[in-house]
Protein backbone atom coordinates (compact mmCIF):
# COMPACT_ATOMS: atom_id res chain seq x y z
CA UNK A 1 0.00 0.00 0.00
CA UNK A 2 3.08 2.41 0.37
CA UNK A 3 3.43 3.52 -3.40
CA UNK A 4 -0.30 3.72 -3.80
CA UNK A 5 -1.80 7.13 -4.66
CA UNK A 6 -4.89 8.21 -4.38
CA UNK A 7 -6.58 11.41 -5.46
CA UNK A 8 -8.48 11.64 -2.28
CA UNK A 9 -7.49 14.96 -0.62
CA UNK A 10 -8.04 12.79 2.94
CA UNK A 11 -7.34 8.78 3.13
CA UNK A 12 -8.16 6.62 6.21
CA UNK A 13 -6.73 3.35 6.34
CA UNK A 14 -7.97 0.51 8.61
CA UNK A 15 -7.82 3.16 11.22
CA UNK A 16 -8.65 1.86 14.95
CA UNK A 17 -8.72 3.95 18.38
CA UNK A 18 -8.30 2.03 21.42
CA UNK A 19 -8.44 3.73 24.97
CA UNK A 20 -4.77 3.30 26.83
CA UNK A 21 -4.70 2.18 30.17
CA UNK A 22 -2.16 1.77 32.57
CA UNK A 23 1.00 0.93 30.95
CA UNK A 24 0.21 1.68 27.38
CA UNK A 25 -2.24 -1.51 27.56
CA UNK A 26 -4.79 -1.20 25.15
CA UNK A 27 -8.07 -0.60 26.70
CA UNK A 28 -11.38 -0.61 24.73
CA UNK A 29 -12.49 0.17 21.08
CA UNK A 30 -13.62 3.80 20.60
CA UNK A 31 -12.72 3.47 16.69
CA UNK A 32 -12.67 0.15 14.51
CA UNK A 33 -11.70 -0.42 11.22
CA UNK A 34 -12.42 3.15 9.69
CA UNK A 35 -11.72 3.25 5.99
CA UNK A 36 -12.95 5.91 3.74
CA UNK A 37 -11.77 8.68 1.11
CA UNK A 38 -12.78 12.59 1.51
CA UNK A 39 -12.18 14.25 -1.68
CA UNK A 40 -11.78 17.93 -1.75
CA UNK A 41 -14.89 19.91 -1.98
CA UNK A 42 -17.06 17.37 -0.17
CA UNK A 43 -19.64 18.36 2.69
CA UNK A 44 -19.55 15.47 4.73
CA UNK A 45 -22.46 15.40 7.57
CA UNK A 46 -20.85 12.54 10.24
CA UNK A 47 -23.56 11.32 12.40
CA UNK A 48 -24.40 8.45 15.30
CA UNK A 49 -25.68 7.89 18.49
CA UNK A 50 -23.86 9.91 21.62
CA UNK A 51 -20.71 7.41 22.07
CA UNK A 52 -20.49 6.50 18.21
CA UNK A 53 -17.00 7.73 17.82
CA UNK A 54 -17.82 11.40 16.18
CA UNK A 55 -15.75 13.49 17.87
CA UNK A 56 -12.97 10.94 18.26
CA UNK A 57 -13.07 10.30 15.13
CA UNK A 58 -12.48 14.54 13.80
CA UNK A 59 -9.87 14.51 16.59
CA UNK A 60 -7.79 11.91 14.83
CA UNK A 61 -8.03 14.03 11.41
CA UNK A 62 -7.27 16.93 13.74
CA UNK A 63 -4.21 14.70 15.21
CA UNK A 64 -5.18 15.94 18.23
CA UNK A 65 -4.82 12.39 19.08
CA UNK A 66 -2.99 9.00 16.97
CA UNK A 67 -4.78 6.21 15.95
CA UNK A 68 -3.50 3.16 17.56
CA UNK A 69 -3.20 1.32 14.58
CA UNK A 70 -4.04 2.08 10.62
CA UNK A 71 -2.69 5.23 8.80
CA UNK A 72 -4.27 8.63 7.94
CA UNK A 73 -2.82 10.29 4.71
CA UNK A 74 -3.36 13.94 3.69
CA UNK A 75 -2.31 14.27 -0.50
CA UNK A 76 -1.11 11.26 0.05
CA UNK A 77 0.99 12.23 2.51
CA UNK A 78 1.29 10.28 6.15
CA UNK A 79 0.09 12.17 8.87
CA UNK A 80 3.14 11.52 11.05
CA UNK A 81 5.57 12.64 8.38
CA UNK A 82 3.49 16.24 7.88
CA UNK A 83 4.61 19.14 11.08
CA UNK A 84 1.59 19.38 13.33
CA UNK A 85 1.55 23.09 13.02
CA UNK A 86 1.17 22.43 9.06
CA UNK A 87 -1.29 20.23 9.39
CA UNK A 88 -3.45 22.42 11.59
CA UNK A 89 -3.05 25.18 9.11
CA UNK A 90 -4.90 23.02 6.22
CA UNK A 91 -7.24 21.22 8.46
CA UNK A 92 -9.01 22.73 11.07
CA UNK A 93 -11.09 21.95 13.93
CA UNK A 94 -14.25 23.91 16.05
CA UNK A 95 -14.50 21.67 18.27
CA UNK A 96 -17.75 21.72 20.56
CA UNK A 97 -17.26 24.71 23.13
CA UNK A 98 -14.43 26.96 21.87
CA UNK A 99 -13.35 29.64 23.79
CA UNK A 100 -11.29 32.76 23.07
CA UNK A 101 -8.77 32.21 25.91
CA UNK A 102 -9.50 35.68 27.29
CA UNK A 103 -9.31 37.44 24.20
CA UNK A 104 -11.93 39.87 22.73
CA UNK A 105 -14.32 38.51 19.57
CA UNK A 106 -12.42 41.24 17.06
CA UNK A 107 -9.14 40.01 18.89
CA UNK A 108 -9.59 36.61 18.59
CA UNK A 109 -11.19 36.79 15.08
CA UNK A 110 -7.75 38.00 13.93
CA UNK A 111 -5.60 36.51 15.91
CA UNK A 112 -4.73 33.50 13.81
CA UNK A 113 -4.15 35.74 10.97
CA UNK A 114 -1.43 38.12 12.97
CA UNK A 115 0.38 34.68 13.81
CA UNK A 116 0.68 34.26 10.09
CA UNK A 117 1.95 37.35 10.02
CA UNK A 118 -0.49 38.81 7.20
CA UNK A 119 -0.58 42.97 6.80
CA UNK A 120 -3.18 44.96 9.32
CA UNK A 121 -5.35 45.74 6.36
CA UNK A 122 -5.71 41.90 4.77
CA UNK A 123 -6.39 41.18 8.38
CA UNK A 124 -8.67 43.53 8.75
CA UNK A 125 -10.98 43.20 6.09
CA UNK A 126 -10.96 39.29 6.20
CA UNK A 127 -12.34 39.96 9.71
CA UNK A 128 -14.84 42.06 8.41
CA UNK A 129 -16.25 39.78 5.82
CA UNK A 130 -16.57 37.07 8.03
CA UNK A 131 -18.21 39.27 10.62
CA UNK A 132 -20.75 39.97 7.97
CA UNK A 133 -21.52 36.61 6.43
CA UNK A 134 -22.13 34.89 9.34
CA UNK A 135 -24.32 38.16 10.78
CA UNK A 136 -21.88 38.44 13.81
CA UNK A 137 -23.80 42.23 15.73
CA UNK A 138 -21.13 44.60 15.69
CA UNK A 139 -21.69 44.63 19.72
CA UNK A 140 -20.25 41.21 20.25
CA UNK A 141 -16.88 42.91 19.20
CA UNK A 142 -15.44 44.03 22.24
CA UNK A 143 -16.81 40.82 24.59
CA UNK A 144 -14.98 38.00 25.64
CA UNK A 145 -16.35 34.39 26.49
CA UNK A 146 -18.12 35.45 29.69
CA UNK A 147 -20.10 38.28 28.22
CA UNK A 148 -21.15 35.49 25.19
CA UNK A 149 -24.09 32.72 25.74
CA UNK A 150 -22.64 29.45 24.47
CA UNK A 151 -24.27 29.84 20.60
CA UNK A 152 -22.94 33.41 20.41
CA UNK A 153 -19.32 31.56 21.46
CA UNK A 154 -19.89 28.86 18.46
CA UNK A 155 -20.80 31.26 15.80
CA UNK A 156 -17.74 33.11 16.81
CA UNK A 157 -15.57 29.97 16.79
CA UNK A 158 -17.13 29.03 13.19
CA UNK A 159 -16.28 32.50 12.24
CA UNK A 160 -12.49 32.25 13.61
CA UNK A 161 -12.22 29.03 11.48
CA UNK A 162 -13.41 30.66 8.24
CA UNK A 163 -11.31 33.28 8.61
CA UNK A 164 -8.19 30.82 8.59
CA UNK A 165 -9.46 29.92 5.17
CA UNK A 166 -8.62 26.38 5.54
CA UNK A 167 -8.29 23.50 2.53
CA UNK A 168 -10.53 21.07 5.49
CA UNK A 169 -12.57 22.42 7.52
CA UNK A 170 -13.70 19.79 10.53
CA UNK A 171 -16.68 20.71 13.06
CA UNK A 172 -18.31 19.18 16.24
CA UNK A 173 -21.51 19.96 16.41
CA UNK A 174 -20.68 23.68 15.43
CA UNK A 175 -24.29 24.33 15.38
CA UNK A 176 -25.93 22.90 18.77
CA UNK A 177 -26.39 26.25 20.94
CA UNK A 178 -27.90 28.56 17.84
CA UNK A 179 -31.79 28.77 16.93
CA UNK A 180 -32.71 27.23 13.92
CA UNK A 181 -32.86 30.55 11.90
CA UNK A 182 -28.99 30.95 12.35
CA UNK A 183 -27.82 27.44 12.56
CA UNK A 184 -29.34 27.89 8.52
CA UNK A 185 -27.97 30.61 7.85
CA UNK A 186 -24.54 28.52 9.07
CA UNK A 187 -25.29 26.07 6.75
CA UNK A 188 -25.73 28.07 3.92
CA UNK A 189 -22.67 29.66 4.53
CA UNK A 190 -20.44 26.95 4.89
CA UNK A 191 -22.51 25.19 2.07
CA UNK A 192 -21.09 28.63 -0.28
CA UNK A 193 -17.50 27.96 1.40
CA UNK A 194 -17.45 24.91 -0.06
CA UNK A 195 -18.45 25.85 -3.47
CA UNK A 196 -16.91 28.72 -3.85
CA UNK A 197 -13.69 28.12 -2.32
CA UNK A 198 -13.97 24.04 -2.82
CA UNK A 199 -12.95 24.05 1.05
CA UNK A 200 -13.96 20.21 2.16
CA UNK A 201 -16.07 20.02 5.31
CA UNK A 202 -17.00 17.31 7.62
CA UNK A 203 -19.55 17.90 10.42
CA UNK A 204 -20.33 15.82 13.17
CA UNK A 205 -24.39 16.97 13.37
CA UNK A 206 -27.37 15.24 15.70
CA UNK A 207 -29.40 17.80 13.57
CA UNK A 208 -30.44 15.88 10.69
CA UNK A 209 -32.39 18.16 9.40
CA UNK A 210 -29.37 20.48 9.13
CA UNK A 211 -27.11 17.94 7.71
CA UNK A 212 -29.83 17.40 5.09
CA UNK A 213 -29.48 20.96 4.06
CA UNK A 214 -25.49 20.92 3.76
CA UNK A 215 -24.08 17.76 2.89
CA UNK A 216 -23.29 16.21 -0.34
CA UNK A 217 -22.77 12.74 1.47
CA UNK A 218 -22.83 11.28 4.89
CA UNK A 219 -20.79 8.88 7.27
CA UNK A 220 -22.79 7.09 10.02
CA UNK A 221 -20.92 5.87 12.70
CA UNK A 222 -22.48 3.68 15.57
CA UNK A 223 -20.53 1.89 18.06
CA UNK A 224 -16.84 2.87 16.93
CA UNK A 225 -17.95 1.38 13.20
CA UNK A 226 -18.51 2.73 10.00
CA UNK A 227 -22.20 1.58 9.35
CA UNK A 228 -22.76 3.42 6.35
CA UNK A 229 -21.00 5.99 3.75
CA UNK A 230 -23.68 7.79 1.76
CA UNK A 231 -23.92 9.86 -1.11
CA UNK A 232 -26.33 12.62 0.22
CA UNK A 233 -29.12 12.19 -3.03
CA UNK A 234 -29.32 8.27 -2.31
CA UNK A 235 -30.53 8.25 1.55
CA UNK A 236 -33.28 7.42 2.94
CA UNK A 237 -34.00 10.66 5.00
CA UNK A 238 -37.09 9.57 7.21
CA UNK A 239 -35.64 6.12 7.41
CA UNK A 240 -32.30 7.44 8.55
CA UNK A 241 -34.27 9.53 11.37
CA UNK A 242 -35.89 6.54 12.48
CA UNK A 243 -32.66 4.56 13.04
CA UNK A 244 -31.05 7.25 14.66
CA UNK A 245 -33.94 8.01 17.33
CA UNK A 246 -34.03 4.09 18.24
CA UNK A 247 -29.86 3.81 18.24
CA UNK A 248 -29.95 7.54 20.42
CA UNK A 249 -32.54 5.92 22.77
CA UNK A 250 -30.57 2.22 23.11
CA UNK A 251 -27.63 4.50 23.59
CA UNK A 252 -29.50 6.19 26.66
CA UNK A 253 -30.65 2.92 28.01
CA UNK A 254 -27.02 1.44 28.13
CA UNK A 255 -25.95 4.35 29.98
CA UNK A 256 -27.72 4.79 32.61
N1 LIG B 1 -10.01 9.98 26.14
C1 LIG B 1 -10.90 9.00 26.24
N2 LIG B 1 -10.70 8.00 27.13
C2 LIG B 1 -11.59 7.00 27.25
N3 LIG B 1 -12.71 6.90 26.52
C3 LIG B 1 -12.97 7.86 25.65
C4 LIG B 1 -12.09 8.96 25.44
N4 LIG B 1 -12.62 9.75 24.49
C5 LIG B 1 -13.78 9.17 24.11
N5 LIG B 1 -13.98 8.05 24.79
C6 LIG B 1 -15.12 7.13 24.61
O1 LIG B 1 -15.19 6.84 23.22
C7 LIG B 1 -16.53 6.72 22.80
C8 LIG B 1 -16.79 7.69 21.67
O2 LIG B 1 -16.81 9.05 22.18
P1 LIG B 1 -17.04 10.30 21.23
O3 LIG B 1 -17.00 11.51 22.09
O4 LIG B 1 -16.11 10.21 20.10
O5 LIG B 1 -18.53 10.03 20.72
P2 LIG B 1 -19.53 11.01 19.96
O6 LIG B 1 -20.16 10.20 18.88
O7 LIG B 1 -18.83 12.26 19.56
O8 LIG B 1 -20.59 11.33 21.09
P3 LIG B 1 -21.49 12.67 21.36
O9 LIG B 1 -22.49 12.69 20.25
O10 LIG B 1 -22.12 12.41 22.67
O11 LIG B 1 -20.57 13.86 21.35
C9 LIG B 1 -17.39 6.95 24.03
O12 LIG B 1 -17.72 5.68 24.56
C10 LIG B 1 -16.47 7.70 24.97
O13 LIG B 1 -16.80 7.45 26.30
Amino acid sequence: MDNFTSKAQLRLEQVNLFTKLKGNQQGYPILQDISFEVFSGECIAIVGPSGAGKTSLLRLINRLSEPTNGKIYLENQEYRQIPVIQLRQLVTLVLQDSKLLGMTVQQALAYPLVLRGLPKQTIQQRVNYWIEQLHIPSDWLGRTDVQLSAGQRQLVAIARALVIQPKMLLLDEPTSALDIGTASHVMQVLTQVSQTHQTTILMANHQLDLAQMFCTRLLHLQQGRLLADQTASKIDWAKLKDILIRAEAQAAEEWG
